[in-house]
């Protein structure tokens, strides 16, 4: 019973079901430990500022349980060894994690451990279901979502397990770094993130809370416009493991079965139905390790593309002439976050009017979202570039002035971002170069100068895709 258990926290900065804790807690007394690893985990994103709040947060919360949390920065499988032999360890717990890198670490750490005796158990990690049972008729991965959605459905839900009511820490005192020596924060880049997020367990649940209070019930009708605050913003906080993906699907079940609710069922199941979308990605990730990194349809490796550092910088710093893609990318530098409609119209915009390779998006929105996580950022990528599996075909081109007339019809979302735009009218306010010289000289717009010009035309830009894209489709 007094077994003493180190628990890892990574990607699951919670104690609110976090199986390796909860059993931990069961089993002996605690230790947790969690270790920076500058190889793997990027410095200098948006996601470490989060990172760095909620390791704050979380420490403040194992306050109350008078245990502290020991911080450390190297490689992590010597560091978890040289603790468990310091401390003297009977067990090293930890929740498994789904990147091939994370995953090699992981079973690296097991052998290692286990060749010192010291005990290891992995618990099931923060999906919903067990992926690896997941698999179609003929004993292959689904390759198409709705599929995949369906058999799901089948499957059960492990109920979240709460918090331990009682965790003991080790008797002994160990050492730890204190929290800015892991150097999460470089620059001032993030600190204008506080303005709009509260990282950590208590701002996971205030949000929480907040949507399913304003959102939820209108969530299938809104999700699709940005100017409207009807989406959960939970990802930032799914990304670290603030929150339990579980617990959220619980609370929907519970209102779902509550009758009270029928007329709104619908709306919930749509929520549900992403939070599933988030299960093919990382289902996606462990049957293709490469996903992150390689276009899934091999004929795109002959695919032409186009590097070009000045339009990369022009869609990265919002200066693209096309008011919604501009907005977005401007949303994502000042919030560290962008609306999902909008991510499909710039990631559209980069690689097929601007032929640039999806991986040097993927690779932005790596360093600038606080909800990056390897696994719906690739599929977001591949989907919308059509290299992916169940994904967008290529040929589909997003016409960005029409995707903002659709979802941005008053145009409030660009207004809010590139403010240079905000007098002019609706009309004009997707595509200010067609507007009359009277209404930009009334609005305080000079076209080159204010605001950017069109850096492609739409329409030579689509059919030079195409043209690309049939190339390909020969080869
Ligand atoms: C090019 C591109 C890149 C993306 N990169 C990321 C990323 O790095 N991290 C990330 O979490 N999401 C990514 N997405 C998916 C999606 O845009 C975000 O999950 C969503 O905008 C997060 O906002 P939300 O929490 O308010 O979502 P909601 O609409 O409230 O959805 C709830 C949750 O469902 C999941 N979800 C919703 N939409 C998707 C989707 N399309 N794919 C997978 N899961 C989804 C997320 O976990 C999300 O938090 C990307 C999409 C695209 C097109």
């Amino acid at each position: 019973m007094n077994k003493k258990i180190i628990v890892l926290f990574r990607n699951d900065l919670r104690l609110d079901d976090h199986p390796a804790l909860w059993h931990a807690a069961k089993s002996g007394v605690i230790l947790p430990v969690y270790i920076h690893n500058e190889q793997f985990s990027m410095c200098n994103t948006a996601q470490s500022f989060w990172t760095y709040y909620s390791l704050q947060n979380l420490q403040a919360t194992l306050d109350d349980y008078n245990t502290q949390l020991i911080l450390r920065k190297g490689e992590v499988i010597s560091e978890v060894l040289q603790l468990a032999v310091d401390t003297e360890a009977d067990a090293v717990y930890f929740n498994e994690r789904f990147l091939p890198t994370e995953r090699n670490e992981d079973e690296q750490l097991t052998n290692i451990l286990q060749a010192n005796n010291i005990e290891v158990k992995a618990f099931y990690g923060d999906s919903l279901f067990n992926l690896s049972n997941i698999q179609n008729q003929q004993n292959k991965p689904y390759a198409i979502f709705t599929s995949f959605y369906k058999r799901c459905l089948q499957e059960p839900v492990r109920k979240p397990l709460g918090q331990p009511t009682n965790i003991r820490a080790f008797p002994t005192k160990v050492s730890s770094l204190a929290l800015e020596q892991l150097q999460l924060l470089h620059g001032n880049w993030y600190h204008k993130f506080h303005h709009y997020w509260n990282p950590g367990i208590d701002g996971a649940m205030e949000q929480w809370e907040l949507f399913v209070e304003q959102g939820l019930f209108g969530y299938q009708d809104k999700r699709d416009y940005p100017a409207k605050e009807t989406i959960s913003k939970m990802s930032p906080f799914l990304a670290v493991g603030n929150i339990s993906i579980r617990l959220l699907w619980a609370t929907c079940q519970e209102l779902i079965d509550d009758e009270d609710n029928a007329i709104f069922s619908q709306q919930i199941e749509s929520f549900l139905r992403q939070l599933i979308w988030r299960e093919f990605s990382i289902y996606q990730l462990l049957n293709y390790p490469t996903f992150s990194t390689d276009s899934l349809r091999s004929n795109f490796q002959h695919f032409e593309w186009e590097p070009h550092s000045i339009r990369l910088e022009a869609w990265k710093t919002g200066q693209t002439g096309y008011p919604l893609v501009d907005a977005g990318m401007r949303e994502l530098w000042e919030t560290g976050y962008m609306h999902n409609r909008v991510r499909m119209v710039v990631a559209s915009f980069l690689v097929k009017h601007l032929l640039q390779p999806w991986q040097e998006g993927y690779a932005w929105f790596e360093h600038t979202l606080v909800d990056f996580n390897a696994a719906n950022n690739a599929m977001g990528w591949q989907w919308v570039s059509g290299t992916g599996i169940d994904s967008a075909p290529y040929f589909r081109i997003f016409n960005p002035s029409l995707q903002g007339e659709k979802f941005d019809a008053d145009g409030a979302y660009i207004k809010k971002w590139v403010p240079e735009l905000a007098l002019l009218p609706a009309k004009y306010i997707h595509a200010p170069q067609t507007a009359p010289t009277a209404i930009l000289e009334q609005a305080g717009i000079t076209l080159g100068d204010t605001y950017p010009l069109p850096i492609v035309d739409h329409k030579t830009a689509r059919a030079r895709a195409l043209e690309r894209y049939n190339a390909i489709k020969k080869a």
